[in-house]
């Protein structure tokens, strides 16, 4: 088996401008590997969105490689997308609940559109919703609930469809760090049963958690990867926690 059989995506010399302003993302070279859990850092404006966009196909870079799934983006034809689309599992800064469906129904999503039955669906989607706190809440409509509330049912439905990839732009930015610590075990329990999982986030204690995730710290654009462990297999035990972070 070939060495890039063992990555799920990699960035080789990867940049992102936006219109004619200066690069916000340069030279970014990492590979995501399966089985991993990474968390994404940098100050505001450093570009997390805008790397996590590129990684969950909402954008395209500038100049750069990115491999994902075996494929190259950049000369995949448009029609190949949403087969692509169908292995990530997205949560988004700002939610983007279907505003006039049920908590349930917004959750139950991905498994329809997978082409789940319906007599198959209450037990995973109701069990989610529960397990994220909001087992009352499962006949609500977002503009009923608080963005805390709001967030737990778009995490729920990212993970819902067990993604290959699961990619959390600051998922836990409106809940409280009880309900935080809680989030973050359901990413954990996804990524024991095989899941991918990367997050962006500001929050220390997150980071300080899970001791054995990987660390991709990004800043004024640039990629720090001070030990390489963002560009080769990890090894058991490893960190990319440099000294600096985290404190
Ligand atoms: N659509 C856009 N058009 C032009 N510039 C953009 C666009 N989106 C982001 N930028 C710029 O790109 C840079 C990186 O932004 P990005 O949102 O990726 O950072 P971030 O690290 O996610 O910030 P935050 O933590 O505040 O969400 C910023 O200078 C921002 O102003």
């Amino acid at each position: 088996m070939s060495e890039r059989a063992h990555e799920l995506v990699t960035f080789d010399n990867v940049g992102l401008r936006y219109g004619t302003e200066p690069e916000v993302l340069r030279d970014l070279s990492f590979t995501l590997f399966p089985g991993s859990f990474y968390f994404l850092t940098g100050a505001s404006g450093a570009g997390k969105t805008s790397l996590l966009k590129m990684l969950y196909l909402a954008q395209r870079p500038s100049r750069g490689a990115i491999r994902m799934f075996g494929k190259d983006l950049i000369t995949l034809p448009r029609e190949q997308m949403p087969q692509l689309r169908r292995k990530l599992g997205v949560v988004f800064q700002d939610f983007r609940l279907i505003s006039h469906l049920t908590a349930f129904d917004n959750v139950a999503l991905p498994l329809r559109v997978a082409g789940v039955r319906e007599a198959e669906l209450t037990d995973p989607v109701t069990e989610m919703l529960e397990w994220v706190g909001l087992g009352h809440r499962i006949e609500a409509v977002p503009t009923t609930m608080s963005g805390g509330e709001q967030q737990r049912v778009a995490i729920a439905r990212a993970v819902i469809g067990r993604p290959q990839l699961l990619i959390a732009d600051e998922p836990t930015g409106n809940v409280d760090p009880e309900m935080a610590q809680r989030l973050l075990q359901l990413f954990e329990r996804m990524n024991s049963l095989g899941t991918t999982v990367i997050v962006a986030t500001h929050d220390m204690n997150l980071l300080r958690s899970m001791p054995d995730s990987l660390i991709m710290r990004l800043q004024k654009g640039n990629l720090l990867d001070p030990t390489g462990a963002l560009r080769y297999p990890p090894q058991i035990g490893r960190r990319a926690l440099d000294e600096g972070i985290g404190k």
